[in-house]
């Protein structure tokens, strides 16, 4: 090679490729044949072992760093396809990866989805460009074809495709990658990969009112005249299947129902993209002003802009996305919607499916390995596309976007706490839409403290000026319903007035009134990860985890059905015991609030109430969630009892009474944020009611009424818990006014972990140090090494756990931690978790 050379082409010659095949890991390096053109992200193949194996390009090597390798390097064979992915799409992997202190191949594995290269099939086709008959009259060039070049472009051209699987070609023709090599450079063939064909949109038959009402018509026999009623009740619209069982009527039965015109039976797909039933055909709605103006400013946003989009519960929020997202379709762009949690909101794809048909696709971790392959890889086709998904889901290598949605941007599940990278959605949102050059748009009724402050309040930190920030308000609900009045009880009063009910006085009535009006209600209970223990009324001995420091939660799944123990940390599991392990008694007894007791309570006080459990015991299997809720807004039940879950998206207009069962285990928890999350919880669930005409209340059940949270959600009033909490957090310079890293050293030895935990925190501080930060014991904010503390939960899964807590000022860079780790004895595992939510 001549020193003339360009000196940046000839620096690299070597690339780090990650190899598709199943339990290898790491990166290994390989040769650039001369007249490559190799970028990252391009998928090529290379021998490994006695095989050829599917590889990605992750990084390009110069001969420098490869000198250094102790091993015959062996070259790439071909390249498969280029342009795979785009530079920035790696860039974005890499800032993760340098952002959250983790290796690239860490990320690269939460990125793409399991099984990437292994279905790729290459595939060889003529140019379009290239003429077949053209160039078999160019006799010339073709004189210098080698024979097995020869063979291929006959082959290629005598085919009506012009387009044949390598694999086929290199069984039918001898030399067939020499062949190939001299029509690759010719120009005159591509090789490529094949796009996997979008699924297929489900052909299920669906049964659906054709009118609204439904007739008083001597035509109908009483038992149809039920069925109809019944399917309306049922929101005038159901699968074929499901339908046959909810109605309890046979197919024959619907048929002359549809032959009387008075449903229609057909294929869902039809339906969905605006057909003739005016009970599905979902259309956009006409916009509230404010509704107009939000959406006004969304799509006039040309190149990356980060918008709040904050609106009370029920303002219309969802209705905002989809209007927004017409608009990028029609241009020719996709539009990515991440959620919280999808099983919860099956609602919300409905909606947008109803909307968008088969340009909806979603995407989540509960898919399986093929499904989640299949939706990644026809994303990269290029259609215009929404994309719905989770966490993960930021990920998705979706061209030409639109613009990012995050839904609930508060929501914690955005955040990973292990494996790592340990990242946060809205962060890698950030970077995506800016590299994408499109607006993210973070909606909620109750923004993330940190969110508001950002955007609010720009002055107040330093790092995001530059960007342009939108704030853009919903402050009331669709229609002008008022939001729901919250009346606070105090379960002190109730005591002494000799109420010893978990139901206040006040609950009870409203849940009377509700059922004589033939409303719905919801009961939230929140629970904490051990609240209910098994203990044994002779001798107090409680169940515990054999692995990890908690008591084993009792599990009932079905009534009067066999009882089982299970840890919630670590999984395990066990029949109840007949006796205490302990003393041999028999008096085996569970505690805690749970939503089973919760359920036997109201059955006791309420018998003529019918109830619904909707926690993760009841909706454990697949499509439960949605089964559950359905049954509810069918009216099935009067009351759903459930935790966590009841506060998100459940958009039911005939729900009047929400019930907070004890708000004050969300108050304690042992975090800086807890009061943060206390109140978007409650505000989120109080919420729920009231979303139809009929108006709501809400009944708030407390031990602690004049905490500034309950005062605050009681009002409805975001700004009075803004003000309250950000003057904790500026004065304890906790996120968003300082930094927080954290440590998590794991062993299952008890002493190295401690031990090494103390390193850690030792070298912290000597780093601290050396800036001249000596920590302040008067200053709050400034800079400081907390711990090693051991982790809340001590134990889990036989590993020791503890924790060093970094707090950083704003102003000062997160150091580079990685080099703790080649300080730490081989059972110790440490996990670097930047900006960390969850420090239990
Ligand atoms: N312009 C409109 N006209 C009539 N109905 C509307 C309009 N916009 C929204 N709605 C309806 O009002 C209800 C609440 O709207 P939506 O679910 O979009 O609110 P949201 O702000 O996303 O709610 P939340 O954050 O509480 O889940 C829905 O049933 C929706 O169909
Ligand atoms: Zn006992
Ligand atoms: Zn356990």
């Amino acid at each position: 090679m001549s020193q003339s050379e360009n000196s940046e082409l000839s620096a690299f010659e070597g690339v780090e490729v990650l190899v598709d095949c199943p339990g290898i890991q790491g990166l290994y390096t390989y040769r650039i044949p001369k007249d490559f053109n190799v970028t990252p992200g391009d998928i090529v193949s290379v021998p490994f072992g006695g095989r050829q194996l599917g590889a990605i390009v992750i990084r390009l090597m110069s001969i420098v760093s490869m000198s250094t390798l102790n091993y015959t390097l062996r070259d790439i064979d071909s390249i498969v396809s280029q342009g795979f992915f785009s530079k920035d799409y790696w860039k974005l992997l890499e800032r993760v990866a340098n952002y959250y202190q983790t290796s690239l191949i860490q990320v690269i594995r939460t990125a793409l989805p399991p099984g990437l290269l292994g279905r790729s099939q290459r595939r060889i086709r003529l140019r379009r460009s290239v003429d077949a008959t053209a160039l078999s009259s160019a006799s010339d060039s073709l004189d210098l074809l080698k024979p097995s070049a020869q063979a291929l472009l006959n082959a290629l051209s005598q085919s009506s495709q012009g387009d044949y699987t390598w694999r086929y070609l290199k069984r039918q023709h001898k030399q067939a990658t020499a062949g190939l090599d001299q029509l690759l450079s010719k120009g005159w063939v591509e090789s490529y990969l094949a796009m996997v064909t979008p699924p297929k949109p489900q052909q299920r038959q669906a049964v659906s009112l054709t009118a609204s009402s439904i007739p008083e018509s001597a035509a109908l026999t009483n038992r149809q005249q039920e069925i109809l009623v019944t399917l309306q009740r049922c929101g005038g619209d159901l699968w074929l299947s499901d339908a046959l069982q909810r109605l309890r009527t046979t197919s024959a039965t619907l048929q002359r129902l549809a032959a009387k015109g008075y449903v229609i039976i057909e294929a869902r797909e039809r339906l969905r993209l605006g057909g003739h039933s005016p009970v599905l055909a979902d259309q956009p709605k006409p916009l509230t002003p404010d509704q107009s103006r939000v959406l006004s400013v969304m799509t006039g946003l040309t190149g990356y802009a980060q918008v709040l989009l904050h609106g009370v519960t029920g303002s219309g929020k969802t209705e905002v996305y989809l209007q927004a997202i017409v608009r990028w379709l029609q241009a020719g762009k996709s539009v990515l919607v991440l959620v919280p949690e999808i099983g919860l909101t099956p609602q919300l794809t409905d909606r947008f499916r109803a909307r968008f048909g088969e340009q909806v696709c979603v995407y989540h971790s509960n898919l399986s390995d093929g499904e989640r392959y299949d939706t990644w890889r026809q994303m990269l086709n290029g259609q215009p596309q929404v994309v719905i998904g989770t966490r993960s889901a930021i990920f998705l290598p979706l061209p030409h976007l639109g613009m990012i949605v995050l839904d609930e941007e508060h929501d914690s599940s955005f955040k990973q706490d292990q494996p790592a990278p340990c990242y946060h959605t809205r962060t890698v949102a950030r970077w995506r839409a800016e590299m994408a050059d499109c607006p993210l748009v973070l909606g909620s009724a109750t923004p993330a403290l940190s969110t508001w402050v950002e955007v609010k309040d720009p002055n107040n930190i330093e790092t995001f000026h530059g960007t342009s920030l939108y704030y853009l308000g919903l402050p009331n609900r669709v229609h002008q319903r008022p939001l729901p009045p919250v009346k606070v009880v105090d379960m002190r009063l109730e005591l002494q007035a000799g109420n010893r009910s978990v139901f206040s006085r006040p609950l009870q009535m409203a849940l009377e009134q509700m059922q004589t009006k033939g409303e719905q209600g919801l009961l939230f209970i929140h629970r904490r990860g051990h609240s209910r223990f098994v203990s044994c009324r002779s001798c107090g001995h409680v169940m515990d985890c054999p692995d990890c420091d908690v008591s084993l939660a009792y599990h009932q799944p079905q009534n009067e059905g066999p009882a089982h123990l299970r840890c919630h940390y670590c999984g395990y599991g066990q029949r109840h015991p007949d006796e205490c392990p302990n003393c041999k008694s028999p008096y085996l007894k569970y505690f805690g609030s749970g939503t089973q007791r919760i359920v036997h309570e109201l059955q006791s006080q309420f018998p003529g109430l019918r109830c619904l459990r909707f926690d993760s015991d009841t909706t454990r299997a697949k499509g439960a969630h949605r089964a559950l809720l359905e049954r509810f807004a069918a009216g099935e039940a009067d009351v759903l009892v459930g935790t966590q879950m009841l506060t998100k998206g459940i958009d039911l207009p005939q729900i009047t009474v929400v019930g907070v069962v004890a708000a004050d285990g969300l108050l304690h928890m042992p975090d800086y944020w807890s009061g943060e999350r206390a109140f978007q919880t409650l505000t989120q669930v109080a919420g729920r009611a009231g979303r139809g005409e009929r108006p709501g209340q809400v009944i708030l059940q407390t031990y602690t009424p004049e905490h500034p949270v309950i005062g605050a959600a009681k009002s409805h009033n975001y700004q009075a818990f803004i003000d309250y909490e950000i003057e904790h957090r500026q004065l304890l310079g906790y996120p968003p006014y300082g930094r927080l890293v954290l440590l998590r050293l794991t062993s299952p030895t008890e002493v190295e972990v401690e031990v090494a935990a103390q390193r850690c925190a030792e070298q912290l501080q000597a780093w601290l140090t050396s800036f001249g930060h000596a920590e302040l014991a008067d200053d709050w904010a400034g800079p400081s090494v907390l711990g090693p503390t051991p982790a809340p939960v001590f134990r889990v899964a036989k590993r020791y756990r503890w924790h060093v807590l970094l707090k950083l000022p704003l102003a000062m860079v997160v150091p580079d931690l990685t080099y703790l780790r080649s300080h730490l004895p081989k059972s110790v595992r440490l996990t670097i978790d930047i900006d960390p939510l969850n420090l239990s």
